[in-house]
């Protein structure tokens, strides 16, 4: 890593030197400044031009720059020899492509193979990166209890009082999936920094769907969340992707939020399907949504939940980058370094530290440990 920054660093300043030599001071008349970037993206050399005048580091795209302002100091102001503004406007241009290059350069250095697209255009647009393995502090870690089909009113009772007395971090979200029948009873009861979650909900606003619940029902009672497309509903009631992409985007479409969970089988695992399995589950879900900001998506492997086999920190911290790079390249840059990506799978309060200490485990989606005081020290993880 150190090396790549040299490098870039030398290559920029290499850059600027050469720009700072050429027309200005061979012909010694006013020109303006045509760096590698003004080729490959016009409308940035209109704002570099502009920039001498500001200070510090990039600004939002076409913000507070009057139109027609990139020529002015140039044409009028500059001399033939001596600090002239394009001088000035090369320097700058120089140092900024020199922090561009050197932040692109770090963050392929961590290994992941970003598209040429996105490094090019992390270099041009100077936009934070949004590929690289991340410390983004955007993501507000999320845990999710998932109850499944467990718990009665008296036991309900219990994890209420030890959800209640906590303390739960308050930089965590707090979510648990409750069946069915007690969720307004858990929504009633909860402590308010918990929220809660159905565990299913169908395609479909009402009718002729005997068993089923929809997400206006949901919306109904005030809950907010629901746990779409997990392992269990894929496996033993034959959820198929499509399924459970149509029922998230219906979710979506009617006020919900999503907790969508993905994973590969053991035998998919060891025939080495595991990113196969699940960019495609991913791809069946961008298929038919576009607003990804109220997903969290669980990455769940089938052979860690509920067999006391979790993914060690760095196989789940592998499968999690390489989804976060498969939604950059496929859905979005912007989404892939926005969505949480939760871990789940036999996640305790011994393993959770380390397991929420890689940088693209973004939260936990719990089974079992959910129903047990640890799942406060589950939700304190990142304490
Ligand atoms: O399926 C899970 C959460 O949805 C994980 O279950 P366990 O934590 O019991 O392995």
């Amino acid at each position: 890593m150190a090396e790549s920054e040299e490098k870039a660093e030398e290559e920029a300043a290499e850059a600027v030197k050469e720009e700072s030599e050429e027309p200005a001071a061979e012909e010694g008349e006013v020109e303006v400044v045509e760096p590698a970037v003004d080729e490959a993206k016009p409308e940035e050399q209109a704002q570099a031009q502009e920039e001498p005048v500001a200070e510090g580091e990039g600004q939002p795209e076409g913000e507070s720059q009057p139109e027609g302002g990139a020529e002015t100091p140039a044409t009028e102001e500059s001399s033939p020899e001596g600090d002239s503004p394009e001088k000035e406007i090369k320097e700058t241009i120089g140092d900024r492509l020199e922090e561009r290059i050197t932040s692109a350069e770090a963050a392929q250095s961590d290994g992941s193979k970003k598209p040429c697209t996105a490094l090019c255009a992390t270099i041009l647009d100077g936009k934070p990166d949004t590929t690289k393995s991340s410390t983004n502090m955007a993501r507000k870690f999320v845990v999710g209890g998932n109850w499944k089909m467990n718990g009665n009113k008296e036991q309900i009772g219990q994890i209420l009082n030890f959800l209640k007395e906590g303390p739960l971090n308050a930089d965590t979200e707090v979510i648990v999936g409750v069946p069915a029948v007690y969720l307004e009873h858990v929504k009633n009861n909860a402590p308010a920094n918990v929220q809660v979650a159905a565990q299913n909900c169908y395609k479909a606003d009402k009718g002729a769907f005997t068993g089923e619940i929809s997400p206006l029902m949901l919306k109904d009672i005030g809950v907010n969340w629901v746990i779409l497309g997990h392992s269990e509903r894929r496996q033993i009631f034959g959820e198929t992707d499509e399924l459970v992409a149509d029922k998230i985007a219906f979710a979506l479409q009617n006020g919900l939020k999503v907790i969508a969970c993905i994973g590969e089988t053991l035998e998919e695992r060891e025939a080495g399907q595991t990113e196969t399995v699940i960019f495609r589950q991913t791809k069946a879900i961008a298929d038919k949504i576009k607003d990804w900001s109220n997903v969290v998506i669980a990455y769940e492997p089938v052979w860690a939940i509920g067999t006391g086999k979790t993914a060690t920190p760095e196989q789940a911290q592998e499968v999690h980058k390489a989804l976060r790079g498969y939604i950059s390249s496929n859905i979005s840059p912007d989404v892939a370094n926005s969505v949480r990506i939760q871990y789940g799978g036999s996640v305790t309060g011994a393993n959770c530290k380390e397991l929420g200490s890689q940088p693209d485990i973004d939260g936990f989606l719990v089974g079992g440990a959910s129903l047990k005081p640890e799942f406060v020290n589950i939700v304190n993880a990142k304490q």
